[in-house]
Parts: C-alpha cells; structure tokens; sequence
C-alpha cells in the first residue's frame, strides 16, 4: 500500500451504516490531517441486507452482519472495516485484528412509540415489533400480556412499520437514533436498570488486516481505551455464555476510577425467568470480570436454560 493510494473503509449500506463510516473517515481525516480524498467509502453487502424477508435468527449462523466484510478486508477489497460491536460475533477468524474502538455512545435503549410514553403505558395486550430475541424476552418479562411481532430491517424502515400501524411501539439503539439525528424525535431513552442493553450496544469497532501496521498506526489515534476495557469485560461475558442470536443476553459495563463494574442477565425466550449477577474489579481484570460473571450466571442456570439453536 503506497502512502498516496486511498485507503478504503468498508461498511455496510443501510444509512446508520454509513453515517458511521463517514465518522470514522472525519476522526481519521482529523487526527493525521488528511484530505477527504485520502479515503474512499466501499459499501458491501451482507447477508443480513440480503435477506429482508425473514426473520435473521431463522437464517441461522453468526456474523450475518460482517462475514462479506470481513472478506473483503481479507482479500484486499477494503483496508479497514466500520462494525456496530453488537453485530460483530466472538469467534474471529484468522489474520484479523479488532484493536480500535471509537468513543462509546449511549448504550441505552430507546422505546420509540408515535402514542405512548413508556412501556407502562401501553394497553393491555398492545403489539410491540422487534426482532431481537433480547429485546423480546425483556419485553415479555415485564409485560407478558404484550403481542411481539418480528420488525425487520433499518431503522427507517421500522419507523415506517411503526407509521404504518404494524405495531404501536418499538425498541431501537438511542445510538442509533442519535447518530442519525433522530433522537429528539422519536425516542425515549429506558434506564439500563430498567432494560439491559445488548453487550457492545453503542460501540463501534475498526477492524484491519493484523499484518497491516500503517492502517494500524492510522487507527491507533482513534482508539478510546476505556472502551476497548469495557469491550473486554462485555466480549469476554458474551464468550462464555456462547452468545447467539437465538439466546437472550444482555451486559453492561461502566468505569468507575480505575474499577470496572458489569451488570449481565439471560433470559428465556418467552420472557418467563431471567437470571441476573452483577460484579466489579480492577480495570486490567476485565476480560475476567466478564468471564466469572458469565459462569456465575450459568451456574444458576437451569440445564435447559440457554438457547444454542432453534
Ligand atoms: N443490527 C442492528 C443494530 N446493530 C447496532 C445497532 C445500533 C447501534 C449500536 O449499537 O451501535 C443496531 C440497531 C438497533 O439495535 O436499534
């Protein structure tokens, strides 16, 4: 890679997908004083932007998100690759490396309904869409009598549904909202005490080539070390549990000083139990944290708890 060649970031094309490649090329630009043009923005297609017709865990596998991404990172068609961290699986393959994380957003749900104010407020047997199995399972948890339906695709598109009357009320990522300026709009932020949000939700990873050291410089400036801790504890809680799309899992983290505390709960699928542990340590015993807490959840759990597959 010559030095005068743009490096391209590659991202997927849904409009979040490429508000967030466009942060990344603004940090990048900023932080070496590059022009625009010292980068190029590569949509790639995914899986996951593929399939509009089904529900993803009916799809099955992991990485829906990334694996086209990844590929092209592997065979040279992009120099580094913009991921949600929530959407990037534990398991990673070969000769890739995930060091950088940007500065996290909200972590935070947000409940986004055009009617009601809250989750409290909705009417008996009211119709909710989302199609995470998370978000369902919290949902059902505290309000059993609601009706989930699967709502598929950006979060333009669910707003539509949500106009269109498909459903009265959804739950999206308030970082997701922010970053496309809608926020203000539509949403209305639920404490983590009240609803813990998916590991990794509000974070965004770079990934490169491991043996690429000049993207590796580049990016090393964007790198928001309490994040990568916290991506740690949250990756390493997510490892042991095993967590695919077809489990309920939620974790939080937070530092406070040079501690680090998560919060980290599984559900069943329907909502009807969830086991919950919270836990803390010193910042460079993260991914330890995680860990620990993750068996201690599985420790409480009944054998037939966790979801591997449908
Ligand atoms: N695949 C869905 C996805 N992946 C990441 C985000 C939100 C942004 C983030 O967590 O950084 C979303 C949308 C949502 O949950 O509302």
């Amino acid at each position: 890679m010559t030095q005068n060649a743009s490096l391209k970031i590659g991202t997927r094309g849904s409009p979040l997908a490429l508000t967030q490649a466009i942060e990344t090329r603004s940090l990048l630009m900023a932080a070496h004083g590059l022009p625009e043009e010292a980068f190029e923005i590569v949509v790639i297609k995914t899986t996951a932007d593929r399939i509009q017709d089904r529900a993803l865990r009916d799809v099955g596998g992991k990485g829906l998100f990334t694996r086209e991404i990844e590929d092209a990172l592997l065979d040279g068609t992009i120099d580094m690759a913009v991921h949600c961290v929530k959407d990037v699986p534990v398991e990673r393959p070969e000769g890739l490396a995930l060091g950088c994380h940007l500065v996290r957003e909200d972590p935070r749900d947000a409940f986004v309904s055009t009617r009601w104010e809250s989750l409290w407020d909705l009417p008996e047997g009211a119709v909710v869409g989302t199609s995470s199995v998370r978000r369902r399972a919290q949902l059902l948890h505290r309000r059993p009598d609601l009706a989930i339906v699967d709502f598929r695709g950006n979060v333009e598109t669910r707003l539509k549904k949500l106009e269109d009357g498909v459903a009265v009320a959804t739950l999206l990522a308030v970082a997701g909202l922010n970053r496309l300026h809608m926020s203000g709009a539509v949403g209305r932020p639920i404490d983590t005490a009240d609803m813990l949000p998916a590991v990794g939700q509000g974070a965004l990873m770079i990934e490169r080539r491991a043996d690429d050291a000049h993207v590796g410089e580049l990016l090393a400036p964007l790198d928001d070390a309490a994040t990568g801790c916290r991506m740690a504890a949250e990756r390493a809680f997510l490892a042991v549990l095993d967590g695919s799309c077809q489990t309920p899992i939620a974790g939080l983290s937070e530092i406070v000083g040079e501690r680090i505390h998560l919060r980290g709960e599984i559900l069943r699928l329907d909502g009807s139990e969830v086991i919950s542990a919270s836990g803390e340590a010193d910042v460079a015993d993260a991914a330890e944290l995680g860990r620990r807490l993750a068996r201690q959840l599985l420790d409480q759990a009944p054998s037939d708890f966790l979801v591997k597959t449908l």
